[in-house]
């Protein structure tokens, strides 16, 4: 087995770079001096450490063109894209500089005149975080930040589609002062380093963003050790129409869910939901709209979709739009491919299916995929029955105009994230998580800091 991961522009085929996998002796070792480290790190005082955040974060900022560079070559989002994800997985860092500075404990009021409750937080000990390909950076960020702000030390190990973003986060970290065991990252296959992680004694956190079935099995073996887990895993979002939304402005927030990294993000939107009354209206618009994206290779400037990330990846969304049409549904746009399963590149051009029901596997299963499959209701009611049918609970979006329609939904919708009248709700303060099979505790916020500290609660008795 070779000891190197080859990272594919996906763009292309073509091998950007080859990186070493970190030898499992190397990673045990890693994790003795990150939690080494943590003695000394976890002592460090808040604003000192907040300090060589905010620097951690000017160094990212002021790398934005060459981190922008490197994650479309190893993941095909457009470069703009890229850009936005920087400023995106740094306003992570910013904002949990400040965090750190805010981890308040408090007193508690005695039960007698002879005691006194004082409540601390403190930080969870070494954390090891796996992240996913999709948001290279961001994912890192919005564990690394708020570890390293309660006091916690860190190591990551990277998708094995696009370790050079996250490889380079890390080596600014240290450029910024931040000492280099505090925070780590190891290459390598996750099932071989998944156990490693799980199996130490000295992790005493996972935090993971990937799919629902690896979440799974990382929850179930960090039972042993009974570490603290936070699971952000896969989503299915529905995006519900209704007949008073203004539809100009629904259809372009329905782009900008859709086809941001070629529809491979959580939280796209991966069913819409359009009442029957506007619904030809609705389609008529989204469709014009979706033919003007330019397909193409992230790099270009004018690229509105890149490459999907891999044969995996193309011949799922393959499998669901195949699925759809044998089963009834008609393809209004698109359903084709430049691909090359020789160089191993393939695009999937937007696509957008109508007439789509509840038994396709498009409506059972998450797509990352740039696929539109549009379908009808007639009663709101009816909406949020086919908008909670599913395992998953991330990301659910509305557009109406009736405060009593948008409180309606924003009540019976089982999702971890709502946006009404809004595509495109993440931000570094606010919680992000799902509910149900989409995963466990929350990112960005006053939240995101919580799963990273302990709570320990101190009696003092015999006060005269
Ligand atoms: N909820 C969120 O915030 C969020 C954000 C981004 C992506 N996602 C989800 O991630 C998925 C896409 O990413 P993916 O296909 O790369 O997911 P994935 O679960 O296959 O891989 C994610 C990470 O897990 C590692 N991994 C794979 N098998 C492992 C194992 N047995 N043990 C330990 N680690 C293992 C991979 O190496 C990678 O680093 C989608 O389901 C998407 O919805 C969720
Ligand atoms: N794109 C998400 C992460 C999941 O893919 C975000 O908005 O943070």
């Amino acid at each position: 087995m070779s000891n190197t991961i080859k990272v594919n522009n996906p763009a292309t085929g073509e091998v950007v770079k080859e990186v070493a996998i970190t030898p499992a002796a190397d990673i045990e070792i890693a994790i003795k001096e990150g939690d080494e480290a943590f003695k000394s790190w976890s002592r460090v005082n808040a604003h000192q450490r907040s300090a060589l955040l905010k620097e951690w974060s000017a160094k990212i900022k002021a790398e934005t063109e060459n981190l922008a560079e490197v994650m479309t070559l190893e993941s095909g989002k457009p470069l703009k894209e890229s850009r936005g994800e920087v400023a995106y997985a740094a306003s992570y860092i910013d904002w949990y500089a400040e965090e750190a500075k805010r981890l308040y404990g408090r007193t508690v009021p005695a039960h007698t005149e002879t005691k006194r409750i004082i409540v601390t937080k403190e930080p969870v000990g070494l954390v090891a975080a796996i992240t996913p390909w999709n948001f290279p950076a961001a994912m890192m960020t919005r564990k690394a930040a708020p570890a390293l702000a309660a006091g916690c030390t860190f190591i990551v190990k990277p998708a094995e589609e696009t370790p050079l973003t996250t490889m380079r986060l890390v080596e600014l970290a240290h450029q910024a002062g931040i000492p280099e065991k505090v925070v780590q990252y190891v290459n390598g296959y996750g099932k071989e380093i998944g156990p490693i992680f799980t199996d130490s004694k000295l992790v005493r956190k996972i935090t993971f963003t990937g799919s629902t079935p690896v979440g799974k099995l990382l929850m179930k073996n960090s039972a042993a050790t009974m570490k603290h887990v936070s699971m952000e895993l896969g989503g299915h979002a529905p995006l519900i129409v209704t007949k008073d939304a203004d539809i100009d402005f629904a259809v372009e927030q329905v782009l900008a869910s859709k086809f941001r990294n070629a529809g491979q993000t959580c939280i796209c939107a991966n069913r819409v939901l359009v009442h029957e009354d506007i619904a030809n209206e609705f389609s008529e618009q989204l469709t014009s709209r979706v033919q003007q994206l330019k397909v193409g290779n992230g790099l270009e400037e004018n690229t509105d979709v890149g490459p999907v990330i891999n044969a995996e990846g193309y011949e799922k969304i393959n499998r669901q739009i195949e699925d759809a049409v044998a089963k009834g549904a008609r393809v209004l746009y698109g359903h084709q491919y430049d691909k090359d399963e020789a160089k191993g590149y393939y695009f999937v051009h937007p696509t957008v299916l109508e007439n789509v029901q509840g038994e396709m596997d498009i409506m059972q299963e998450e797509t990352f995929g740039p696929v539109i499959p549009l379908t009808t209701f007639r009663e709101n009611k009816e909406a949020v029955e086919i908008a909670n049918n599913t395992p998953f609970g991330l990301a659910a979006y509305f557009f109406t105009n009736d405060y009593r329609t948008g409180i309606y939904f924003q009540e019976h919708l089982k999702f971890g994230i709502l946006g009404w009248n809004d595509g495109a709700p993440s931000a570094a303060h606010a919680p992000f998580g799902g509910m149900k099979e989409s995963g466990i505790g929350r990112e960005g916020g006053p939240e995101g800091i919580e799963p990273y500290v302990e709570t320990k609660y101190l009696s003092i008795g015999g006060i005269q």
